[in-house]
């Protein structure tokens, strides 16, 4: 068997092109999205930019706020307090990881709820799990939207999660099981991943490891999603599954790149629409 691909980016592309239709919709309102950026580690940069070029594709209002490595928690949170008050912003993206000397919970609570479009709220978090309104975190989110996409049914499959970070691991685990899967979740204290990902019908990687997942990790048919964004030894952008051996046993892949990478930023895009849709009342 050789997997379906599932292209991230064409997912993304049409996600993208209903945006612009409910951003016509507005009336009049441009969203708006604030991200603020910390130092100058270069992949935050790149991934920051993508997002801003995203933005002004679709005519979303973005802007940037660069602070010093040296920045003071007091002073970050101070402008969050003003990115929360400001009529014209109605996201805010905090890139993480922050600099060792901030502590990352108390910016993010530090966001209101309903300007959190990156769903790490604890509010959005918990509303996640026990319902009402809320954001849903862009990268498990858009994974959700891609299976959607490709007609892959829930109910009842196995979902083995390798990682268990706020940002990817656990929130994908419970939006899978929302949509009825039955959810294992493993992370770097498992005993035997293999033993675990080899029951699964659809594995999600997570763990930011090339190569963690190879074809033995994996049963004949099952659907691989690769999170992962690491560099291999010729410093080439690769996933955490060894993508050939698994695309030859696998019934469905996403790539790196071009998978999931396109549809968090999408999913962001889509949760900064919906913000602007939620505080203009038109929906
Ligand atoms: N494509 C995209 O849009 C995005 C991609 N990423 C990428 O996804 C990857 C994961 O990101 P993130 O969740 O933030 O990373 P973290 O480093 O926060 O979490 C990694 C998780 O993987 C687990 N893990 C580590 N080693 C192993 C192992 N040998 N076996 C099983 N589990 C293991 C860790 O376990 P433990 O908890 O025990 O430490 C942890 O739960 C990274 O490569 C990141 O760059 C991230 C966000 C978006
Ligand atoms: N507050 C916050 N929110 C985030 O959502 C967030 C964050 N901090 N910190 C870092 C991670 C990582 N992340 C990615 C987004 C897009 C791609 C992406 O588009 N990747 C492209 C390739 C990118 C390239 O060429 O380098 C792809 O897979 O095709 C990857 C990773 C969001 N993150």
């Amino acid at each position: 068997m050789s997997a379906e691909i599932i292209d991230g980016k064409k997912i993304a592309q049409s996600m993208r092109e209903q945006l612009k239709e409910r951003i016509a919709n507005l009336q009049g309102v441009t969203p708006g999205l604030a991200v603020v950026l910390i130092g100058d580690n270069q992949a935050s940069q790149t991934y920051v930019s993508m997002k801003q070029k995203a933005c002004e594709n679709l005519g979303i209002y973005s802007r940037l706020i660069r602070m010093p490595e040296s920045v003071s928690e007091s002073d970050l949170l101070s402008t969050i307090n003003e990115l929360n008050e400001d009529s014209t912003i109605h996201g805010i993206l905090v890139q993480l990881p922050l600099p060792a000397h901030i502590d990352e919970t108390s910016v993010i609570e530090a966001i209101i709820p309903a300007k959190d479009v990156d769903g790490f709220h604890p509010i959005n978090v918990g509303r996640l799990q026990t319902g009402g309104e809320a954001f849903y975190p862009c990268t498990p989110n858009g994974i959700m939207k891609m299976l959607e996409y490709q007609g892959i049914d829930l109910t009842g499959k196995h979902a083995v999660v390798v990682g268990r970070s706020n940002i990817v691991g656990k929130p994908m685990g419970q939006l899978l099981l929302k949509e009825s899967a039955t959810v294992t979740y493993c992370h770097s204290k498992t005993a035997d991943l293999k033993a675990h990902t080899k029951q699964a019908d659809i594995v999600v990687a997570a763990a930011g490891i090339h190569n963690l997942i190879t074809a033995e990790h994996i049963k004949e048919g099952a659907v691989v999603i690769d999170v992962g964004m690491n560099r291999d030894s010729e410093g080439k952008l690769c996933g955490d599954a060894d993508y050939d051996s698994c695309k030859a046993k696998a019934s469905a892949i996403t790539p790196v790149p071009g998978g999931v990478g396109p549809m968090t930023i999408t999913m962001l895009l889509f949760n900064t629409v919906e913000s602007a849709e939620r505080f203009s009342k038109v929906k």
